[in-house]
């Protein structure tokens, strides 16, 4: 049984006392951690301030996107070692606006997935097509292509231990989602390349996420897929209340 994992993408939303005062107002809620792991993705500036915030309770704190090198000349980065240092747990990788708007390739998605583990950080690796990819029913092979590009010399059991966020790039922040069925289809396609790739083990507990568009309305319908372990979410996580109905929704799935 895969436990369902829930995590917000805050993107560059909120200063840090919203950050802090919804943390304070998530934690007094009454979520089971063995029912649902809870995320809270934030932007870096944060993270300290929040890990201390979350202490002790059901919620973990992630980053958005990290470097793969461990220090050096690299201004204005972030590493995988100062975000354990922090006490941070998870890390978006390969988001799809960082390989729109930051250049990131399916290759330096792998190095930093790589450098994640090393920093004992549990990564959740976004893949996901453009509409007009879509459109040439290309879906699963670009999304295949990028699960085993990102997977790429990794042991059995990070692969397992890794997370893997299906986003369809048009579904992202436009209302529209891909239908409950649809994304389940392409998440057992994910699961099919991992199956192929690492084995009959590593594929069924390895967890996939599908993100684009996830609220309250939704999130039944997508949990209740047989391939869907869980959502990785903006909008809809920016508000408590909301946040919360997706983590009750998870909890009860
Ligand atoms: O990009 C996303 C999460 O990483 C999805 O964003 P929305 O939930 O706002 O569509």
């Amino acid at each position: 049984m895969r436990k369902p994992v829930i995590a917000g993408n805050w993107k560059m939303y909120k200063t840090l006392a919203e950050a802090k005062d919804f943390v304070e107002q998530l934690k007094e809620k009454q979520v089971d951690s063995n029912k649902i792991e809870t995320v809270i993705c934030a932007p870096a500036l944060f993270l300290n301030s929040l890990v201390q915030v979350a202490k002790d309770s059901f919620i973990s704190i992630g980053a958005q996107t990290m470097h793969e090198e461990k220090e050096g000349a690299f201004t204005g980065e972030v590493s995988g070692n100062q975000l354990q240092d922090l006490g941070v747990q998870y890390v978006v990788i390969g988001h799809s606006e960082r390989r729109q708007y930051f250049n990131e390739t399916d290759e330096s998605v792998n190095k930093k997935v790589k450098a994640a583990f090393e920093n004992n950080l549990t990564p959740i690796i976004c893949v996901g097509e453009t509409l007009e990819q879509r459109e040439q029913n290309e879906t699963e092979s670009i999304v295949s292509t990028q699960v085993m590009a990102a997977l790429e010399g990794l042991s059995e059991e990070n692969v397992k231990n890794s997370i893997i966020a299906y986003e369809p790039i048009w579904a992202i922040g436009t209302g529209k989602t891909a239908t409950a069925d649809d994304a389940n289809d392409v998440c057992q396609a994910i699961r099919e390349t991992v199956l192929d790739g690492f084995g009959e083990e590593v594929s069924s507990s390895v967890r996939i996420q599908y993100g684009g568009s996830v609220k309250p309305e939704n999130i039944e319908e997508l949990l209740s897929k047989e391939h869907i372990d869980g959502a990785l979410v903006g909008g809809a996580s920016l508000q408590v209340d909301s946040f919360v109905k997706l983590l009750e929704a998870g909890q009860n799935a």
